[in-house]
């Protein structure tokens, strides 16, 4: 586990994007925290770092956008209502493309994400400063965890 403290929305911004540049096709991040705590702030620097000029909006009535202008594509993924579905949609198959993909609510899914992956949770610690706590699975996500800096 990694903990880093930060002042700014642009440190934010700034995380984000570092993290945007360690990514690699496959890749699958966890986004967890609560109302406000910058899940979208994050995101939308994500999608800057790898390259994604289309406007990065919350999903949450759409459950998976995926933008494709980028270094590489992304799946931006709520799945806070995927989890009342009792069928199969097939959306499981998305982790192994050839994209990096985000999860928000990912914990209610929790059985059916991948082993192999990184979790980030982001807390607010005051309007300005934020917790993330970065949790990796898997030898990959150690490493790039590892790399992780502000
Ligand atoms: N250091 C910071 N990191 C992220 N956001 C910050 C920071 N400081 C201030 N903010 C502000 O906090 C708010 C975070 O909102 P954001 O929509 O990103 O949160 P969210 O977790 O996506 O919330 P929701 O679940 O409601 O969509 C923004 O208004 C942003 O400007």
């Amino acid at each position: 586990m990694k903990e880093l403290l930060i002042s700014s929305l642009e440190e934010t911004e700034r995380l984000a994007q570092t993290i945007a540049d360690l990514l690699q096709p496959g890749d699958v991040l966890t986004l967890e925290g609560d109302l406000g705590a910058g899940k979208t702030t994050f995101t939308k620097g994500l999608a800057k770092g790898l390259g994604i000029q289309r406007t990065v909006n919350s999903p949450t009535f759409t459950i998976l956008k995926q933008y494709e202008d980028g270094r590489i594509p992304l799946n931006h993924m709520d799945v806070y209502r995927l989890a009342d579905q009792e069928e199969d949609l097939g959306w499981d198959e998305l982790f192994y493309g050839e994209s990096v993909t985000i999860i928000e609510w990912a914990h209610l899914i929790e059985d059916d994400l991948p082993e192999e992956r990184l979790d980030i949770r982001i807390e607010r610690l005051s309007d300005t400063e934020r917790k993330f706590v970065f949790r990796p699975f898997g030898e990959r996500y150690e490493k790039l965890c590892k790399e992780i800096y502000v």
